[in-house]
């Protein structure tokens, strides 16, 4: 592992990569060809987030989190500080797979609400994190109903990241700032602030 983590992160990141090798030939949560490198190719690079940001209050929102990448991950690097995880879902197994491993890693930081991002009130959150959504222009309008005023949002974008930029800031006025990912060239997180519509 080439970020450091405290034994507890990494006993509960090892057991929530067991609960993702047991469910994923039912549900797909992962692509099956990436199952061999859970840790490489999906946990680590969430886990650039955390080394980016300390959230130590809070609400923080993952957007499509599917098997918990990044929201689950993110919850568990940051157990201990006082920011609430709430893992949006719209997939009904996917969403039960979630509640069971905050169940089973005892996670008191993190719940998941199965609903559409766009039917569920405005959330004020402090900080919105999505992975392998949607582009960035469909995410916009997301980040302007649900991100707090003085919010920030961290995206996980693939190598496509400049133009996704460029066709949002056709639309929406916002500050971005990008960080190279380190673990698959050419993809970047973008740390999106101050939304507004132009
Ligand atoms: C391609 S998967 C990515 C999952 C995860 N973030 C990852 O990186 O592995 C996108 C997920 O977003 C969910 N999703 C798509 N549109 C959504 C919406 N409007 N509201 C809530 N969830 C949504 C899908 O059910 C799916 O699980």
């Amino acid at each position: 592992m080439n970020v450091s983590v405290s034994r507890e992160t990494m006993d509960r990141l090892a057991a929530y990569e067991a609960l993702i090798q047991r469910w994923n030939p039912r549900i797909n949560l992962v692509a099956p060809a990436s199952l061999l490198q859970l840790r490489d190719r999906h946990i680590e690079d969430c886990l650039q987030i955390s080394q980016l940001v300390a959230p130590e209050a809070g609400l923080w929102a993952d957007f499509g989190s599917g098997g918990g990448l990044p929201g689950l991950v993110l919850a568990i690097a940051n157990a201990d500080s006082r920011t609430r995880f709430l893992l949006v879902e719209s997939d009904q197994r996917k969403a039960t797979f979630l509640r069971t491993v905050i169940r089973e890693l005892g996670l008191q930081n993190a719940t998941v609400k199965t609903a559409r991002i766009e039917e569920i009130d405005p959330l004020n959150a402090a900080y919105i994190s999505a992975r392998a959504l949607a582009p960035l222009p469909r995410l916009m309008p997301y980040l302007e109903r649900h991100m707090s005023a003085d919010g920030q949002a961290w995206l996980m974008k693939g190598q496509r990241w400049q133009s996704e930029l460029t066709e949002a800031q056709e639309n929406w006025r916002f500050n971005a700032k990008v960080h190279p990912s380190s673990t698959q060239d050419g993809a970047a997180i973008l740390e999106i602030s101050g939304v507004s519509h132009v």
